[in-house]
């Protein structure tokens, strides 16, 4: 549901090709996609379809070959590579479907290094990593290490550690892959719950039927351009 009129994230007009000569790949054509606060975004394909590339251009990880970038109202075409980091710090949660936690961290040691990374101050640093996994239903597994959590958990811990320094996008690709129906649904319901209650805007990239259910849009992607 748009409950805004301004998008917080454009991407207008881009394509990407990777490799040269005859290994070029054209991944996406001509691909414009808007993101507006408080909404769930779910972008779908095959395999192969350039869905990874063109989360990854809306996160600033990647730029395109051509076409623009806007984020949090800063077109990032223009600006330096320099500032880039500061963009997905600031502007950017991430969620991966291989949760990438720190092993020797516990679950609360893992969002606060995230926190502090975002330059919270260190005294805050306890108290709030404990309040992003309240958000995420996990403040009793705080001290819990990743090979002592259940895949669900380990994503909910992702989740709060994308919530660190409150991004007003969320991007999370494939984020059930490596969990149970069940627990994939917990996860759903909580990027979506996350956009209703606190306006995040989340762009989801799934293979998953049950993300269909959690979506305001879903946007599909072939041979790198977008199905209308
Ligand atoms: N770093 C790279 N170098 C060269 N080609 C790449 C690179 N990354 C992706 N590609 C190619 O670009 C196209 C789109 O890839 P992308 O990973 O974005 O697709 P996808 O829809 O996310 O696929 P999947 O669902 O399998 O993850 C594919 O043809 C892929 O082989």
């Amino acid at each position: 549901m748009k409950n805004a009129t301004q998008p917080v994230l454009a991407v207008e007009g881009i394509s990407k090709l990777y490799g040269a000569g005859s290994n070029r790949v054209k991944a996406l054509d001509d691909v414009s996609v808007t993101l507006y606060p408080g909404e769930v975004l779910l972008i779908m394909g095959p395999s192969g379809s350039g869905k990874t590339t063109l989360l990854s251009i809306m996160g600033c990880i990647l730029r395109p070959t051509t076409g623009n970038v806007t984020v949090a109202g800063k077109c990032v075409s223009e600006l330096a590579e320099s500032a880039l980091p500061d963009i997905r710090r600031h502007d950017l949660g991430f969620v991966f479907q291989a949760f990438n936690l720190f092993n020797t961290l516990t679950a609360q040691e893992n969002v606060g290094v995230v926190l502090r990374l975002k330059g919270a101050p260190r005294r805050s640093i306890t108290a709030r990593s404990l309040a992003l996994l309240e958000q995420v239903g996990l403040a009793h597994r705080a001290n819990a290490y990743p090979r002592d959590m259940s895949g669900g958990e380990k994503q909910r811990t992702a989740l709060a550690r994308a919530l660190a320094g409150d991004p007003p996008i969320l991007l999370a690709d494939e984020p059930t892959a490596n969990l149970d129906s069940k627990t994939g649904h917990a996860v759903l319901a909580l990027l979506r719950n996350l956009a209703k209650e606190t306006g995040k805007a989340v762009a989801i990239v799934s293979h998953d039927p049950k993300a269909e259910a959690v979506a305001d849009r879903i946007i599909e992607i072939q041979d790198g351009r977008l199905l209308s």
